[in-house]
């Protein structure tokens, strides 16, 4: 997942709010991570679909169809993936679409996976074309061709696959080329969690990391994490450092909203980028509408940042529309920055 210094290179405050994840925070999320069904809180529909994928292909003692699941980072894509593995009893292969530079990386991992085995494809829309290519041949033909020498002489000699799964996982659905997408028996969408959602994912975190967290402070997290389970689980950290250093160690309202003002979380639970972004659509753009590109230079973040992290919330919150001609300001983008709209000002339709 993209992840930079927002305009501001500002580490601490840029990390906290933004859905990807590094090294570290990684390792602290694993530690939260739901393991199997029933921990996981929330996207009920897909959840349901894909355990009826999955206990019928145990039942047939078959490899499951190749699940796809889109959405923005942060909402539990890994964890699925990682979930399905455990529930067909099988180890998962993990690798990315940026993570294969040749056709050949992948092969090599193809050939060597184990019969029913899980390979998760984070970031699969990044995949190199040819790449994409050699994996939906392997994916519907459980086949490999390997290629033998080079130019007039250079033959293909096809190597069998043992069955496996592909969970591929992406924030991009629309950029997968259609016979790759094609390849997926099953494909789940994750949406942004419900704030009662999010205090229960809250409440099963506290647990396990053995503080207590008071409801209201539970519900003033869940309602400023931008309805992404990751970052509610890190404003708890942040919430709960705050408590140990500043505070009586007590998970409460007054810890929540002092920590959350510390690391500029707002009320909506946007982030620096989030405001800069509508600061640039209102103030600097009149409203819009602006495209993507040059939005994001105003920003310094690169366009997919803008376009995968800040925009779909934005616009899930109503404060950002996208039409052909660009993204424009939504009325409730002016409010909650308190400016005052301009009177003739760009509409929906330009
Ligand atoms: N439904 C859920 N219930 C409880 N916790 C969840 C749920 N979904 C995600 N989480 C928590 O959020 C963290 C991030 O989830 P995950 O890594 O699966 O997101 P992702 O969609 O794969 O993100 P990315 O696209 O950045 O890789 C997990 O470590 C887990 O603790």
């Amino acid at each position: 997942m993209a992840e930079g210094l927002g305009p501001s290179g500002d580490v601490t405050t840029e990390r906290l709010v933004r859905p990807g994840s590094d090294d570290v925070e990684r390792a602290a999320e694993a530690a939260l991570r739901p393991r199997r069904f029933d921990e996981f809180v929330g996207q009920v529909v897909v959840r349901d679909q894909l355990s009826l994928v999955l206990q019928a292909a145990l039942g047939r003692g078959k490899a499951p169809d190749h699940v796809l699941l889109s959405g923005p980072p942060g909402l539990g894509k890994t964890t699925l993936a990682m979930i399905i593995a455990a529930e067909l009893g099988t180890p998962m292969r993990v690798t990315s679409g940026p993570a294969i530079q040749h056709a050949g990386d992948l092969a090599a991992v193809l050939s060597s996976l184990e019969e029913g085995e899980v390979l998760f494809l984070d970031e699969i829309h990044r995949l190199a074309r040819p790449a994409a290519e050699l994996l939906y041949v392997a994916m519907e033909d459980f086949r490999v061709d390997v290629v033998v020498g080079k130019g007039a002489g250079a033959s293909a000699i096809p190597l069998a696959l043992p069955p496996f799964t592909v969970v591929g996982a992406t924030t991009r659905a629309g950029l997968l080329p259609a016979p790759l997408r094609d390849r997926f028996g099953f494909t789940g969408h994750l949406d942004f969690y419900s704030v009662a959602e999010l205090e229960r994912v809250l409440v099963r975190s506290a647990g396990l990391l053995h503080v207590e967290l008071f409801p209201d402070a539970g519900y003033e997290i869940a309602s400023r994490s931008r309805g992404t389970p990751r970052i509610a689980n890190r404003l708890l950290r942040r919430v709960r450092d705050w408590a140990q250093v500043r505070g009586d160690g007590r998970l409460d309202l007054v810890a929540a909203n002092a920590a959350l003002t510390v690391y500029e979380v707002d009320a909506l639970g946007l982030d620096r980028l989030d405001r800069s972004v509508l600061t640039a659509l209102c103030v600097r753009f009149a409203g819009g509408p602006v495209g993507l590109t040059t939005l994001a230079v105003a920003v310094g973040e690169e366009p997919e940042t803008v376009e995968t992290v800040a925009e779909p919330f934005l616009v899930r919150e109503g404060l950002v529309g996208r039409t052909p001609r660009g993204r424009v300001a939504m009325p409730a983008a002016w409010e909650h920055l308190g400016l005052t709209p301009p009177v003739t000002g760009p509409t929906l339709f330009g």
